[in-house]
């Protein structure tokens, strides 16, 4: 997994390479921005012309660096400092020596210095990580400027105004990038929704810093990687019985479609016996559209409202399309007395949880709870920020020792540690109806051929965006639907497969 660190750790990651590569400052800066530079000419193959915006800190010393090496790569190039030369760090004053005349910086201390931007791309290198305080005055009318013109902008490390780990004040102007090009590691707003529109699409180079230095840092956050998950073996005596058999309790009379869309996914999950239970209205529907399913249907007629776990089942997945009526309510809490198998809840099941939070401490411990924010909402309250939600995520993992997805770009995964793995893959298409009943099957499907809840849900959320990308490629991100991505998950699974 990837650490998440902040800003301090990344200066003192610095430090470290610098004194122990050892490698002189000066050169660090030149390795980084020759990384952008490279980075930056694969997204950007002709660029007629670039405005290059630095500050005076080392943000702005890459940016300098970085207008150098794109001499002679692209066309016209302009190059402006912002802000007050005296105070300049000593990198940047190397590489404004640098520059030479043909790139002969304009300097920018008043709003009637500020330029029109009429490049068609700018790179923005005003602030970085040493951001101290939200951008007022001459600097957030730069901002407001760049943010008005028509050009893309690719900002340097982080777009300038943003702070890396914290909330960042309304007050403060903060640049829209289309694209950010980072150093070494991912910053962790860049997971942030609130984030999304300033960071644009976010690209990581590595710039050599030590990674002996990286890998000793405490840090509860992380991104999830491909060689991080390790999917269970099949063996060749493996029989259906020791493939996992699943208990899924879903859907209600009009809400069929999410009971259907969780068994196909365990089932292409690889999941080896998949009982499921439904209302009597279900029955025929379930038999006709998954026949691998055993179907054991409920008195009622048109909702669950009595569950008997059956001996002998690995994993009980509970909740798409159930409803959150009295019946189903006293039918979950009759359930969680008995079962002792790890279960999975999502949808009506984490509604019912939140409207009745005593039967949280009855749910077995290390299961697994899927909520998409409105749900997580209901559990927790509400949240001031992004960075709140996260904080109220592991306090409440931490406190009911469960594993919790929170859905959504990026989605956070938290252990009963309160660890927090954010998934890379995936994409906007997958914000549709039934994608969430996909992901329990899958993550269901993986529990119960006995990788730890933890392990399943990191590799579930993993697969079922992997396969989401597939649906996105194959059918468009606006057209897919969930059973799109039902279908693309043997071809993910593959994939993950081979890099094994
Ligand atoms: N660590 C690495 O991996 C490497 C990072 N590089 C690049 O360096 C920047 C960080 O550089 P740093 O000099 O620490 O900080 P900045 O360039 O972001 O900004 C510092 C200057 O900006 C002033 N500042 C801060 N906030 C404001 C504000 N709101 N308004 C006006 N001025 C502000 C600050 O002044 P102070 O008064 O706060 O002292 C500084 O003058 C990193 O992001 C990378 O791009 C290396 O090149 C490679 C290694
Ligand atoms: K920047």
């Amino acid at each position: 997994m990837r650490p998440i660190l902040n800003s301090q750790q990344i200066r003192e990651a610095d430090a470290f390479t610098i004194a122990n590569e050892p490698i002189s400052s000066v050169n660090l800066m030149e390795r980084a921005a020759s990384a952008f530079t490279q980075k930056f000419l694969e997204l950007f193959a002709s660029v007629p012309s670039v405005a290059v915006v630095c500050g005076v800190g080392n943000n702005g010393g890459d940016g300098l660096a970085i207008a150098r090496m794109l001499q002679g790569e692209v066309g016209h190039i302009e190059v402006y400092v912002v802000g007050n030369l005296e105070k300049a760090s000593e990198d940047f004053r190397v590489n404004y020596d640098r520059l030479g005349e043909r790139l002969s910086p304009k300097i920018v201390v008043d709003e009637s210095q500020i330029p029109e931007f009429d490049t068609s791309l700018i790179i923005d290198g005003m602030f970085g990580s040493g951001l101290s305080r939200p951008v007022e005055g001459v600097y957030a009318q730069v901002i407001e400027r760049i943010n008005a013109s028509e050009a893309q902008v690719c900002a340097i490390d982080i777009p300038s105004g943003l702070f890396a780990d914290k909330p960042t004040p309304s007050a403060g102007a903060v640049v829209e990038a289309t694209h950010t090009i980072s150093f070494q590691l991912p910053k962790l707003v860049f997971f942030m929704p609130s984030a999304a529109s300033y960071v644009g699409s976010w690209h990581v180079v590595p710039i050599g810093l030590s990674e002996e230095f990286l890998l000793q840092q405490t840090t509860d956050k992380w991104q999830i990687e491909l060689r991080d998950i390790h999917l269970p073996l099949k063996r060749r005596f493996d029989h259906k019985g020791t493939n996992g058999r699943v208990l899924l309790v879903a859907g209600s009379k009009g809400k069929m479609g999410a009971a259907i869309l969780s068994a196909k996914a365990a089932l292409r999950s690889g999941c080896g016996l998949l009982f499921a239970h439904v209302p009597c209205c279900g029955l025929d529907i379930l038999q006709v559209a998954v026949p691998e399913a055993m179907v054991e249907v409920d008195e009622h007629t048109e909702i669950i409202s009595e569950v008997l776990p059956e001996e002998q089942i690995d994993v009980i997945v509970i909740g798409p399309g159930i409803g959150t009526g009295k019946l189903t309510e006293n039918a979950l809490a009759q359930l969680l007395q008995k079962a002792t198998a790890p279960m999975v809840m999502d949808a009506d099941a984490i509604n019912i949880l939140a409207a009745n939070t005593h039967l949280l401490s009855a749910v077995p411990p290390e299961s697994v709870l899927t909520p998409h924010p409105g749900e997580f909402k209901r559990l927790v309250g509400d949240w001031k920020d992004d960075f709140e939600k996260l904080e109220k995520l592991k306090a409440f993992c931490k406190k009911y020792q469960l594993n919790m997805v929170l859905k959504g770009a990026y989605s956070a995964v938290c252990d009963t540690k309160g660890q927090i793995t954010f998934n890379p893959t995936g994409n906007p298409g997958m914000a549709t109806g039934g994608s969430g009943d996909v992901l329990t099957g899958v993550i269901g499907a993986l529990i119960g051929q006995g990788m730890n809840p933890l392990e399943a849900l990191r590799a579930g959320v993993y697969i079922h965006g992997l396969a989401g990308d597939l649906a996105a490629h194959a059918q468009g991100y606006r057209s897919m639907t969930a059973s799109d991505i039902v279908a693309m998950l043997p071809q993910a699974i593959n994939q993950l497969d081979k890099k094994c």
